[in-house]
This record gives C-alpha cells, structure tokens and sequence, in this order.
C-alpha cells in the first residue's frame, strides 16, 4: 500500500480549514519558487550557484522533497517537477516511487529520456544505487537493446522512440503506473510526439500519472496541455477529471562558477583549444573537461588541433581525448563513462548529445561554444538545411549543469556576457522548424486518423502540414484521403529510415530496377549526412579523392563504391590503411557497415527478397528518380543549376565528382547551405526518366503546348465561321479594317500577336526543361570552385588568438 507521511498528516486532519490553509500556504511557497526560477532564466546565472559543499547523498535537493513529490503524484494526474540540473529529478523520483509501492501487481514505473547514452547511463547508476545488477529490478530498453526482465523491472529507463514503439503494441501503456518523461526541454519530435500521445492514452487510461520533469522547461504550458476533464460525448458527464500540478523544486548540490569572454572570439574551436590547454597547464585545476560543439567536423578538427599542440609526449600521456556526437557507435559513446588511472585526465569533446540528463562523474570543466547545428526546413524553398546556430539560454544552462554534479565545477561561455543575455530564453521546438512528413508518417502508423488534429503542446502551421502531405502523396506514401497506402506507406515505417531513403530502398526491390543490394548500400552511405571524408581536407583534395574511386554517373554510384571496397576489406587494420589513402572518414564509414547490416536484417525480416543489378548503373539512377523526383536541376549557361520544382538556384558542392563534367540534368538527395545553396550527393539524370517514372508529378510540357495550340486554331477557326458573315460584311465597309482581318482570319482572334509570344517563350520554356543537348555552356572552373568559406576556415584554424582574454563574472 502507498503510505505517506505527507498525505497522512494531511489526513489525519479532521479540521477542514487548517487543510485549506495548508494548501494555500504550499501554494504560496511554490509561487515564490517560480518566481525565483523565472529570474534565474532571464538574468542568466551570475558567477556561482547557491550549494552545499560537499557531496553527500542525502544532500541531493530532491531528498528533502521525497513526500511532497509523492503528495503531487498520489494526488495529481499530472505533476511537472521543476528543479535544478543534478538536482536528482532523474536518479532519485523513480526509486521513490518504486518505494511507495507504485511497482507492485506487475505495473512497472517507465522512464523516457531524449537518448541512448542516457537511458542506458543513468539504469547503470539507479541499478548500482539500488544495489541490484542491471536488467533486474532496474532496466533499460534503447534501439537494438533491451535489457529487461518481464518478471523483475521494476523501473525501466529507454529512449522516447522505444515509448512510442511501445505504443503500437501496448496502445494503452497499461504495464505502466507512473510515466516519467525526463528532461524534456530539447523539444524533440520525438518528446512532441510523445506528449500528444500521452494526451490521448490518458482519456482511456486516466490511472496512468504522469511526471515531466525538467531544469528549464515552460512549465505552465506543459502543466495546461494535460489538464482536462475528460466528458463521454454520449451521456456528456465528465468520466474523468485529469488534473495537473507544477512542483518546483530549489537548489543545487554544488555550485558552478560561470565566466564569459572579455571580447568576442572569431573562431570558437580554436577558442576552446586555448581555454582547454590553459586548464590542463594551470597546476591548481584538477579534473575532466567537457567541451561542446557543434559536430563530428568540428569534434575532429578540435582534436586535430589540441593533438598538434601537445609539447611533448609526456603531457599526450596523462591525456585521453574522447569525441561524443551520435554518429558514433554506442561501444565508443560509452567510453566516455569508463574511469581512467589516476593521473589520467579525460577531455571529452561532444555534440549537444551530452547537453542533458547525463553525468560524467570526473566532469569539472564545460567549456561551451554556445552553438549547436539543427536541422531546418526552408519552406519557402523546400529544403532542408542543417544549420550552425547559438543555443538558448535553456540549453546553456543544462550544458553548465553538467559541471558540478560531484564537486564544484566551472562553466567557460565562448561569448561576452552581453551576447549571452542576447540568447533565445528557450529554444524553437523541432516540430516548428522541420519537414512534417516523417512527423506524419509516424503518426500515421500510431493509427492517429487526421493529423492536422493531433494534439500538440505547439502546432506547426497549415502551411506545413500542406507542404508535407502534398510530398507524401507525391511519394506514394499516401493516398487521396491521407491514408497510407498499402503499396508504399505501411511498409517504409518499418526501415527507420527518413522518408525519401525509405521510398528508394523499397522501389529498388522493384524488377524495373532490381538494385536492392546497392540500394541497401546507398541508403546506409547517405544516412552519414555527408560525413564519408576526413574534414580536416579542403574539397579540392576531397574532390582528387572522390575521383579515384567514383563513378563519372555522380556521387552516389561513387557512395556505393567507396563502401564495398572498404566492407571487402576485413581487418580493421587494412581499413585504417585504405582510409587513410584516400581521406576517408573510418568511424563514419563503420557506422555506414552497421546500418547496412541492420537495414539487411530489416528486409529479411520483412520477406523482401534482394535483388542484384551490378552492372546495371542506369538502373540505380532510374530508382533514384522515383523517390528524389522533387529534386531535379537543370544547368544554367552559368554553371549555376535551377531547381525544376522551385526555379530555386543550386550549385553543385564543391566536393561532388560531377565538377568534373557539368551534366545538363541532375538529381540529388541533399541541399546543404553555407553562402549558397549546394546541392550535395548529385548525380547526372536523363529528363525523359521523370515522365517514365514521375508521370504523376511531371508533365511533358511540350505535349502541352502542342495541345494548347492545337485547341487554340480549332476555337479560332470555329470563331471565324460564325463570325464569317459579320467580318466580310465590316470589309467592305472600311478596307483597312478588311486588311487587318484578312490577317485575323489567316491567324484567328486577335490575341495571335501576344500568343505567338507565348509560343516563342514556350519553346524556351521546352528547350529548359526537356530537351538534353543543350549547347555546352560550362562555366570556367574557377566560378565553380572558388569556395572562398571553406579556405577561409581553414586558415582560421591556427591557434594564434590574442591572449587569455576570460574573465570572472561579479
Ligand atoms: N553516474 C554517476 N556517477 C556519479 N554520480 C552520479 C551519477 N549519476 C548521478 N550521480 C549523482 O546524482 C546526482 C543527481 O543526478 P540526476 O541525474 O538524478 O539529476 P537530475 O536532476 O536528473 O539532473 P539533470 O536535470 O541534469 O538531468 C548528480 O548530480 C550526481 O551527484
């Protein structure tokens, strides 16, 4: 039975008004706290946290909250817990739970967080805390993972995605009593998703609880969006009252001391180096180093810098330098957690993967170049581009939070305190800045009937929605009433791939292509978004590179190469070799044998019989189009491409192997912007492919002026029969009317003028979109490649900036 102190006395009070005072005096004091918490937002930290100074268990700030915690969830649908980083929300709520004996009769208490790395992290740590051994009473479940016991689990920690998973085949989370969705300020779709769920599960199931907890969240937005009063719509009374209630909770266990730059840096990666070295060179600062940026790119040429740095090979020694980003394999992400010798100091350099939730105990220094790279869709242009932008403040914080969790810590910002003020408080939720369509699809096969209905904490607009659906169905992935279709849609879900890969490996299963073995390839070598090369090499090098081992048809022919030979090689050894020859990237290309390796398992899963079309390049390129059709591009006179869908002007990337040869028609499967748009992995098409294979979204427009024309001389002769009498009659009145429709009637109705116009724009029009023997018009290779950014970049890597200038705030 739930027993608490905290509801008891509460019970155990007959005097109702002493009741009501008592909540109205808890009420004060949670509104006092808000107040609190709102400041430190807006203000940003100033120079330290409050915190006890020395570490203990019980000193962990929820500690001193365990009954009002359980008060809220015993009485409450809904309770959004509010409290510091490292605070305990994550450790500590489940366990409490498990105590008050929310873990009995078989229910379980499930805990979600953004990723892998944490999930699997933290069961460790409450397993270890709770003295069982991992898989028993504590568990985990992530992609490909799952460490569980039926009988035994008792808290069970995955990602969001495994929660949603779950959904399909548990629609009403009944194995579950308490739900906790953890550190849910990052706004994935995922956490989107997963929140709109929720929503709908509650009504059905409204003895599910629920707790959402985060450092920095908009609480009260969350609070609203689960409270509601569940009415059936066939008797109209309320069958459920689903009630919510924000907890916020105050302090830290250790204090981090904040600093700011003194002047802005202009380059943050070379910044980071200093201030790293500087702390590894200061005899007095102890302790492990987390720095933050933005990607695999930087992450690599970070290290390369620091390496190149190291005076000796003394101070190489008592170094280990550890990357984080999540293209690693989750082996290699781990490594991060494992301890080291005593006089060995780690510096882990990490994506925003490490950002939150997590603890990396030796952790004392975050440095934070207070960017991250996001994805955003241009739906003005319809293209996807993964930006380098500042984080928010939010997100800032967390970062400093991973600092201080086992003693004091220090938190360097790469910017001056008046740029940080400048920040987003939070930052723009996934779901309002990305494509939908991967969006609608899984929720689609959540069984959610109309989309544009589903619940959600913030809805992405019409617009959107529209662009979306109007994708999918092009793709075939939905049919007329926005249902998957049979065909396409129900089976894609299945390969966890984004939308447009999960088109073109199912088609290449298709006789008419027969290149699923290379597909299956293609699809593993494009989920590394871009990063198949070292990016330590300008693209010119890469370009040398690419031209030895690719195919002149374009760069994916040349993505399939590059990975069967480096999977024909066995030895790790022997790949190391050929990477380094050819400036390959070997982790990103490890990554791209294990996805390939799934993705086969996938398909025998699913009774998909491979198919092998070797030698058959043409049929590699004709599956292309059948899912990247909306990415078209024709060569303009200067060297620039026009998209077909947009008119948008693309160029090809400066590492793409058709440099060489300018095709008039190209297809690609991705845009990435840096001063231009560059249209990356491109490949040379043959336009009459797309009204074979894409007759649904192309039409030949020359077919279509012809029939214009055609229609336009049989309207206008039938005008001049009937207007035959009048016109003869008006000649003999006037001779120089009688002259100018003689003319009429030789080129009937008088809008031949402005038609023959048309017409002559029209065979433009024809010779732009369809006809391929355009006269050559290459442009000279210098317009082409002088991609003055990257050089640039380079040269800034060269660890010459000025002096230390960081200084302490007040
Ligand atoms: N793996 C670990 N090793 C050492 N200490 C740990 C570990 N995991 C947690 N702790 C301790 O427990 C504290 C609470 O961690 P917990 O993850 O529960 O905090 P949290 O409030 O959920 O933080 P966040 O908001 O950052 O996710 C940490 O500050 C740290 O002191």
């Amino acid at each position: 039975m739930r027993t608490f102190e905290y509801k008891k006395k509460q019970h155990g009070n007959n005097q109702a008004n002493s009741q009501d005072q008592q909540k109205q005096q808890w009420q004060e004091v949670q509104k006092l706290r808000k107040q609190r918490k709102e400041e430190d937002i807006l203000v940003g930290e100033r120079g330290g946290f409050q915190g006890f100074d020395q570490w203990d268990f019980k000193e962990l700030p929820i500690v001193q909250h365990k009954q009002e915690i359980l008060y809220c969830v015993e009485n409450y649908s809904c309770v959004v817990v509010i409290a510091e980083t490292g605070s305990g929300k994550t450790t500590k709520i489940p366990q409490y739970l498990v105590e008050a004996g929310y873990a009995i009769n078989g229910k379980k208490i499930g805990v979600s967080q953004p990723r892998r790395i944490a999930a699997i992290s933290i069961a460790n740590r409450v397993a270890q805390e709770m003295g069982c051994i991992i898989g028993q009473e504590v568990g985990y479940s992530v992609r490909f993972d799952d460490n569980c016991d039926d009988e035994l689990t008792q808290i069970k920690y995955m990602t969001d995605g495994m929660l949603i998973n779950q959904i399909l085949n548990d629609p009403l989370l009944s194995e579950y009593s308490v739900l906790m969705i953890d550190d849910i300020h990052e706004r994935s779709i995922n956490t989107d998703i997963l929140l709109g769920l929720l929503k709908k599960i509650r009504r059905k199931n409204p003895q599910l609880k629920l707790v959402i907890s985060s450092a920095t969240i908009d609480a009260e937005s969350i609070s609203n969006f689960f409270q509601e009063r569940v009415v059936d719509p066939k008797t109209n009374q309320v069958v459920a009252n689903l009630t919510s209630q924000i907890l916020y909770i105050e302090g830290r266990q250790f204090p981090v001391d904040i600093y700011y730059l003194k002047e802005n840096t202009r380059n943050y990666v070379v910044k980071a180096v200093q201030v790293a070295l500087e702390i590894i060179r200061t005899p007095d600062k102890k302790g492990d180093i987390l720095i933050f940026l933005t990607g695999q790119e930087e992450i690599e040429a970070f290290i390369e810098i620091i390496q190149k740095n190291f005076i000796g090979d003394a101070e190489r020694q008592n170094l280990k330098i550890l990357p984080l980003y999540s293209g690693l394999p989750l082996e290699d992400q781990m490594e991060v957690f494992k301890p080291c010798e005593s006089y060995v100091r780690k510096i882990i350099v990490s994506t925003n993967i490490a950002e939150s939730s997590i603890t990396i105990s030796g952790v004392v220094y975050v440095i934070d170049t207070l960017f991250h790279k996001i994805n955003y869709y241009d739906f003005k242009r319809g293209f996807e581009n993964l930006l380098v932008v500042p984080i928010s403040k939010a997100a800032a914080k967390q970062r400093a939070g991973r600092a201080g969790r086992v003693q004091r810590g220090e938190c360097y910002r790469l910017c001056t305190k008046e740029q940080f003020v400048q920040l987003y408080d939070n930052s723009t939720p996934e779901i309002l800045r990305c494509d939908l369509s991967t969006f609608i699809l899984q929720i689609k096969t959540l069984g959610v009937g109309d989309v544009t209905n589903f619940e959600l904490i913030q809805q992405p607009n019409e617009n959107a929605y529209a662009k979306a659906l109007e994708q999918l169905y092009a793709l075939k992935v939905i049919d007329k009433q926005c249902n998957l279709t049979q065909e396409i849609g129900h089976k894609i879900c299945d390969f966890n791939l984004e939308t447009k890969l999960g088109v073109l490996l199912l088609n290449s299963f298709k006789d008419d292509f027969g290149c699923s073995q290379q597909m299956l390839v293609l699809c593993a070598m494009l989920s590394l978004q871009g990063q198949v090369f070292y990016n330590g090499f300008d693209p010119a090098t890469i370009l040398k590179q690419k031209k030895k081992l690719g195919a002149k048809e374009g760069d994916h022919i040349t993505l399939i190469n590059i990975f069967l030979a480096f999977n024909h090689l066995k030895s790790q050894q022997a790949r190391q070799g050929f990477c380094n020859d050819h400036k390959l990237n070997i982790k990103s290309l490890n990554m791209a044998v294990k996805i390939h390796d799934q993705l086969c398992k996938q398909v025998k899963r699913m009774g998909l019989k491979v198919n092998n079309s070797e030698d058959d390049i043409e049929g590699i390129l004709r599956a292309l189009v059948t899912a990247f059709f909306m990415n078209v591009a024709q060569l303009q006179p200067d060297g620039s491409y026009r998209n077909l869908r947009n008119k948008e002007i693309l160029f090809l990337h400066p590492t793409s192997i058709l440099n060489i040869n300018f095709p008039q028609w190209v297809i690609y499967s991705e845009v990435v912007f840096s001063t231009k748009y560059y249209m990356r992995e491109v490949s040379e098409v043959d336009p009459k492919w797309l009204l074979e294979l894409a007759n649904h979204y192309f039409e030949d427009q020359r077919l279509k002026q012809a029939e214009q024309k055609h229609g336009k001389e049989i309207i206008a002769q039938n005008d001049y029969e009937k207007n035959k009498q009048k016109i003869e009659e008006e000649k003999q009145k006037d001779p120089v009317m009688g002259r100018f429709n003689i003319f009429k009637r030789k080129r009937p109705t008088n809008v031949i003028g402005r038609d023959d116009d048309k017409e002559q724009e029209g065979s433009e029009k024809i010779q732009k979109k369809f006809k391929i023997n355009l006269p050559p018009s290459k442009p000279q290779n210098k317009n082409l490649l002088s991609f003055a950014q990257d050089d640039e970049e380079e040269e800034e890597y060269n660890v010459e900036e000025s002096d230390d200038n960081i200084k302490e705030t007040e």
